[in-house]
């Protein structure tokens, strides 16, 4: 199990302690979420954070991007220094190619859908992803419940994954604390995302181990 924490929730006014401190805890990932204000109602940050965090740390940045048409920025982000880069299916008409654009990058490949989203409208592209974010939270903000009807989709990628031999992750974001991690663990997940949850603790290797099942 690997654990990502969300910067969405950290204190911005000391991200390199942050940095450090979700590092020497023993977390996996960097999740840094990029809101447009269109495909999502929020705004967050992007490149000019992204390349100083890039600067600071060699802790792989896996890049959720709630941006409408992401095409246009997957370079971007590449050149700031994401190591996964996820795009809504939801967000572009040419999923196929905003896929390819981020392989052709070289950074690794994640796709996602919002909780309303059937999980069947990935399967023309499961083959070409190196992640798969299963969110379960309506994406845009921090703080909210976890919907338990989102679990069907971690079993569903995890059987589809053993079915068709692929090799992707199935990463959780959104409401995931002590309780919900473990039903997503139970669920066949393997990475999960937490910004709330995660931040309320002054010790970050106690959430660690907590969503590592430890
Ligand atoms: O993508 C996100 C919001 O759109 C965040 O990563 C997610 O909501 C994490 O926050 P929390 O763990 O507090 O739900």
């Amino acid at each position: 199990m690997k654990v990502a924490p969300s910067l969405l929730s950290c204190n911005f006014m000391k991200l390199e302690d942050e940095i450090n401190a979700i590092e020497d805890a023993g977390a996996d990932y960097l999740h840094f979420d990029v809101m447009d204000g269109m495909f999502v109602p929020n705004l967050s940050f992007a490149f000019p954070i992204l390349q100083q965090i890039r600067a600071h740390t060699n802790m792989t940045i896996d890049t959720h991007l709630m941006v409408q048409k992401p095409e246009r920025y997957i370079q971007s982000f590449a050149d700031a220094g994401s190591d996964i880069i996820t795009v809504h299916v939801e967000a572009t008409e040419h999923i196929h190619r905003a896929l390819q654009l981020i392989r052709d990058t070289g950074k690794k490949v994640g796709i996602t859908l919002n909780p309303g989203t059937p999980i069947e409208v990935l399967i023309p592209v499961l083959h070409m992803v190196d992640l798969v974010l299963v969110m379960t939270v309506n994406p845009g903000f921090g703080g909210q419940s976890f919907i338990q009807e989102c679990l069907s989709k971690i079993e569903f990628l995890n059987e589809y994954r053993d079915e068709h031999q692929l090799s992707y992750e199935i990463e959780v974001d959104g409401g995931v604390n002590n309780v919900s991690a473990q039903y997503c663990i139970d669920s066949g997940a393997d990475v999960l995302v937490a910004g709330s949850y995660f931040f309320k603790h002054d010790d970050y290797s106690i959430p660690v181990r907590v969503l590592k099942g430890e």
